[in-house]
C-alpha cells in the first residue's frame, strides 16, 4: 500500500493528510507490535471450505425470507417444522460456543466470521471491504429489511455497528491498531434500504498508541452517515489461549 494521497476526495469529502513523521507502513506496524501481527490480506481471503460459505449463503436467503413472513401466504406450521428439522440436525453436530470462540481465533478465522464482513457469519450482510492505495477502506453494500429501523431507512445502530468495524479495518489498512475507545457518529441524512451504499473510512491522525479514524455512508451523491473515532492500542486475552494476548491482529 502507499500512503494517502491529496487527491480529490470521494462524494464531496476530502480525503485524508497523514502527520508528518508517521510511518503507516505494515512493516512499521510489524515491528512495532512484534512477531504475531497478521496483516489483513485484501481482497477477501479464499474459504477454507467453500460448502461453509454456501450454507451461509443459504441461511442469509432464509433470513431475508423469514423476514417477510409476517404477510405472506406461506403454511407457517410446516415452514416451522421444517426449519426444526435441520435445526435438530444441526445443533448436536456443531462445537458449542465456548469451543467455536476459540476456534474463530486461528487463521482467518475471526475476520471470516465477524457480524459486518464475515462470510461465514449470517448476521453479516455481508460487506466485502477493500483496501484502497490512497489509504482508506471501502466497500458497497445493499441492505435489505431485516436492517430497517426508521420506515424503509437503515436502523442508526447498524451504520454504527458498520462504521465501527470499518474504521477498524482502516486501522488495520493503514497499519494500526486498537480497541475502539470513543466514536462519535452524525447522521446527516436518512440512510435508504434496497439501495447502494457507499462506505469509506480512513486513519486521520495516528500518535503513540492512539489513533483517530474517520468514516462515511454515502448513498449516491448524498451523506448519510459520518463518524470519528479513537481507537487505542491494547492486547486483549484469547479465549482458550490461556496467556495469550491478541492485538485483534487477525482481524477481528
Ligand atoms: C478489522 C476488524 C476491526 C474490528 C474492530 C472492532 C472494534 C471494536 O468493536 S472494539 C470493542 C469495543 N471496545 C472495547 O470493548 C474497549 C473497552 N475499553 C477498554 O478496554 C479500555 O478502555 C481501553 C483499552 C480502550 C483503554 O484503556 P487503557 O489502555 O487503560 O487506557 P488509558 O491508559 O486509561 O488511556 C490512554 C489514553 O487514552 C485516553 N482515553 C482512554 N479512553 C478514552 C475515551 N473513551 N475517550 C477519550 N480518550 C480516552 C486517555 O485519556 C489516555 O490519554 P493520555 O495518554 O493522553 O493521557
Amino acid at each position: 500500500m502507499t500512503k494517502q494521497s491529496d487527491s480529490p476526495g470521494f462524494g464531496g469529502v476530502p480525503l485524508p493528510k497523514l502527520g508528518p513523521n508517521e510511518d503507516f507502513s505494515l512493516e512499521a506496524a510489524r515491528k512495532r507490535l512484534g512477531e504475531t501481527f497478521e496483516p489483513i490480506p485484501t481482497p477477501e481471503l479464499p474459504p477454507a471450505d467453500p460448502d461453509l460459505d454456501r450454507a451461509v449463503a443459504e441461511l442469509r436467503r432464509l433470513r431475508e425470507a423469514t423476514a417477510a413472513l409476517a404477510h405472506s401466504e406461506v403454511e407457517l406450521g410446516d415452514i416451522a417444522d421444517r426449519l426444526a428439522e435441520v435445526a435438530d440436525l444441526l445443533e448436536p453436530r456443531v462445537p458449542s460456543p465456548s469451543k467455536r470462540l476459540e476456534t474463530m481465533w486461528t487463521g482467518a478465522g475471526t475476520r471470516r466470521s465477524n457480524p459486518v464482513a464475515g462470510p461465514e457469519n449470517p448476521l453479516a450482510p455481508p460487506v466485502q471491504f477493500y483496501g484502497c492505495d490512497d489509504g482508506s477502506v471501502r466497500a458497497e453494500v445493499t441492505l435489505g429489511p431485516v436492517y430497517q429501523g426508521p420506515p424503509g431507512c437503515v436502523h442508526g445502530g447498524v451504520s454504527a455497528l458498520i462504521i465501527d468495524h470499518m474504521m477498524g479495518f482502516a486501522n488495520h489498512w493503514g497499519g494500526r491498531f486498537g480497541m475502539t475507545a470513543h466514536y462519535e457518529i452524525d447522521y446527516r441524512s436518512p440512510t435508504p434500504l434496497l439501495e447502494p451504499l457507499s462506505l469509506r473510512a480512513w486513519v486521520q491522525e495516528g500518535e503513540g498508541r492512539k489513533t483517530w479514524t474517520h468514516a462515511t455512508i454515502h448513498a449516491g451523491e448524498r451523506l448519510c452517515v459520518e463518524a470519528r473515532g479513537l481507537f487505542l492500542e491494547a492486547s486483549v486475552p484469547v479465549p482458550g489461549q490461556p496467556g495469550t494476548e491478541s492485538m485483534l491482529g487477525d482481524g477481528g
